[in-house]
């Protein structure tokens, strides 16, 4: 919803060494091949895969097979169901390690990612990559093989949408990067929808399109109390090129979107009152949130709406869930 031309952050000259120090932060004298070696822990390494943000797209995935169902799952489909959300939870989990390496020196700069394994030296670019390279092919492997070719191809074209278009591309260019970037974080129902059928229904378009509707509101809030640190970056984030009160506005008109958005499940035919009742009130909830940081700005304003986002995305799922299997008996 902005069209805008933004003005780029400057950079700093010698980005790492103009560096503030943040706690935990060992960004000045990073040897190439990283500070562990091998013996690198897997936390180190499990810190790459933005294990939470994942957690929440196994479960977008995972509704997105319960939904494509008409009823429970017999043992050979719940057998599918378990191989597609180890397969999608590898290939996510791969894109989240490729992110981490790439922007290496992105994240050496924000307070926020400093910790990284890979921003603080602990975890050196090359293993990552091979950390990467053995979980998505691992994740690729199950999918092709073991769920269905359909499934394992747009996995793979969410991976180069996350981890190379989103990543390398259109973040570091355009305050726009996490909406059209937020195509790939879109796509866990339909990856999960197509692992049941072999298709991509009318019903799964309408998943992808809530959640490529959540993403803006959901992020720009995070930005808002970051954009210190993205600029600082570099990064072309809304609040840093077209600043905070443009960037309040389109969080409010997206959450008047996503209201309309989250509607389309029950105009479909696909859920029932449940859902209906459920959506209502969470995005109403939101576009409140989404109001009163529009009108009044603080930080804890937008931590919460950030926090309320998460929130929202799952107790909307868990109503699709809910509404799925109730809805016989009500
Ligand atoms: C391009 C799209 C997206 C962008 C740019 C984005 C951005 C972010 C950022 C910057 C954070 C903070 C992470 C941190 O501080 O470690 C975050 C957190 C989170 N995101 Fe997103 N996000 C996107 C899509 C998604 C999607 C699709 C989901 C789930 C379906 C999701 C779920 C979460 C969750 C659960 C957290 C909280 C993580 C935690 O508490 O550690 N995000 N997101
Ligand atoms: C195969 C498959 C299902 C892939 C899913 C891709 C994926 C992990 C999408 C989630 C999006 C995400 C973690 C955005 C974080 O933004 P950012 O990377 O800008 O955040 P950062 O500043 O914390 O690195």
């Amino acid at each position: 919803m902005s069209t805008l031309p933004h003005p780029r952050p400057a950079a700093p000259a010698d980005p790492v060494s103009a560096l503030p120090t943040a706690p935990g932060q060992r960004h000045e004298a990073v040897p190439a091949g990283g500070r562990s070696g091998w013996r690198a822990s897997w936390r180190q390494y499990g810190a790459l895969t933005k294990p939470r943000v994942v957690q929440l797209i196994i479960f977008c995935a995972l509704i997105g097979m319960v939904l494509a169902l008409p009823g429970l799952p017999t043992a050979a489909q719940a057998q599918t169901m378990a191989l597609a959300c180890a397969g999608i939870w590898l290939v996510a989990s791969a894109a989240a390690a490729f992110n981490c390496l790439i922007e290496q020196r992105i994240d050496a700069r924000m307070k926020r990612t400093a910790w990284r394994p890979t921003a603080n030296g602990e975890l050196s670019q090359a293993r990552a990559l091979v950390f990467s390279a053995l979980l998505g092919s691992a994740g690729m492997g199950l999918l092709y093989l073991g769920v269905n070719a359909l499934t394992a191809w747009l996995t793979l074209a969410t991976f180069v949408g996350y981890a190379v278009i989103y990543t390398v591309v259109l973040k570091p260019m355009t305050p726009q990067n996490i909406v059209i970037g937020g195509a790939s974080g879109a796509m866990p129902p339909v990856l999960g929808w197509a692992a049941m059928t072999g298709d991509v229904g009318p019903e799964a378009i309408t998943l992808f399109l809530i959640i490529f509707v959540w993403t803006p509101p959901h992020f720009w809030a995070l930005a808002l109390y970051r954009a210190e640190d993205y600029a600082r970056a570099g990064l072309p984030m809304l609040p840093v090129t077209h600043g905070n009160a443009f960037t309040r506005l389109q969080i409010l008109l997206y959450t008047l979107v996503l209201f309309a958005a989250t509607l389309l499940p029950f105009v479909q035919g696909m859920s029932g009152v449940l859902y209906l009742s459920a959506a209502v009130l969470l995005s109403g909830r939101f576009i409140h949130y989404g109001w009163r940081l529009w009108r009044d700005y603080s930080e804890t304003l937008a931590r919460r709406t950030f926090r309320f986002s998460i929130v929202h995305l799952s107790l909307l799922f868990a109503a699709l869930l809910a509404d799925h299997y109730l809805r016989p008996w009500m």
